[in-house]
């Protein structure tokens, strides 16, 4: 073990013991406490708990069986195919079991009462040649109107090969340090998928990572993580399941006045034109969304 995780694993094995919050390991150092992004439960080692701490994303290979996967791939074909022909309708969404699969990782990032926000079978088509399916950078939390941030994590499972050629994800290491930034529609050529709003102003020197994954490779994030996706350059479809989960002890905001309004309004705009909602509020598309996966629902 390296002499900084030797020093890490002191440190934690210390502040778990005499403190109910953990202190950030770079504070600890400064001795001022201030925020820490994960908590040590057993699961992550030292080393890994740093990585996330310093990287705001964490990958774990192999984290998801062959088998599983497959399954999901099917259930999903399935669901899709009864939707469409309507004889059928699942309450529960079909991933769930993805979503209840790696609950002992998700604790590390938002304790023990877990909820699971938001489920995605991400099918990123081939790219037509107009770029589109490409996904600006952004940061997750954008879309988010519940708080605290440190409390919320995003897992992101590659279903196939994931490489740049068929358009992995592409991370800022670190950016989770900062602060939520204006996001808008991009102004690209060839256009840009609805709701996919990017970060106006990010440096352009920032070390970028494209983290390409084996089938079962999961990545954690942290929602301030400013990342994206590249285009698409093979003929198939690039599949991943992604869950957004948070702590419920999360609460929800009010985003008016803030950068996020501007997605507020666009959600409340879909949910009366798709579903003639009116004056749904934005918190609401979250609250009907989530569903308690482990512990308690205590306000989320
Ligand atoms: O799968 C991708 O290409 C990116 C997904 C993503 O960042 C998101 O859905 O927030
Ligand atoms: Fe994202």
């Amino acid at each position: 073990m390296s002499r900084a995780a030797e020093r890490l694993r002191t440190v934690i094995h210390h502040l778990d013991g005499a403190t109910a919050t953990i202190v950030s390991f770079r504070s600890v150092e400064r001795s001022e406490c201030s925020r820490t992004y994960s908590f040590d439960t057993g699961t992550l080692t030292p080393e890994q708990r740093l990585f996330y701490e310093e990287n705001g994303f964490l990958l774990i290979k192999n984290l998801v069986s062959e088998t599983d996967i497959d399954r999901f791939r099917y259930t999903f074909h399935f669901y899709v195919m009864n939707e469409l022909r309507k004889t059928f309708i699942d309450i529960e969404p079909p991933l769930i079991q993805y979503c209840l699969g790696i609950l002992k990782y998700v604790e590390c990032f938002t304790g023990p009462n877990i909820m699971a926000m938001h489920t995605m079978l991400i099918n990123k088509p081939p790219d037509a040649g107009d770029k589109t399916s490409r996904h600006p950078m952004h940061q997750d939390l954008h879309y988010f109107p519940f708080r605290p941030t440190d409390r919320i994590v995003c897992a992101w499972t590659a279903m196939e090969r994931v490489t740049r050629q068929n358009g992995c994800l592409v991370v800022l290491p670190g950016t989770h340090k900062g602060a939520l930034q204006e996001h808008d529609y991009p102004d690209w050529e060839g256009g840009v998928n609805k709701m996919y709003h990017g970060v106006r102003d990010y440096d352009p020197d920032h070390p970028r990572l494209h983290v390409e994954m084996e089938k079962g490779d999961t990545v954690f994030f942290h929602p301030l993580l400013i990342h994206g996706s590249g285009m698409n350059q093979t003929q198939g479809f690039r599949k991943a399941i992604s869950c957004h989960y948070a702590s419920g002890d999360c609460y929800y905001i009010d985003v008016r006045g803030t950068t996020q309004e501007n997605i507020e309004n666009e959600v409340k705009e879909l949910a009366q034109k798709k579903y003639g909602m009116n004056e749904v509020a934005f918190k609401d598309t979250w609250a009907f969304r989530g569903r308690l996966v482990q512990g308690e629902r205590t306000s989320l």
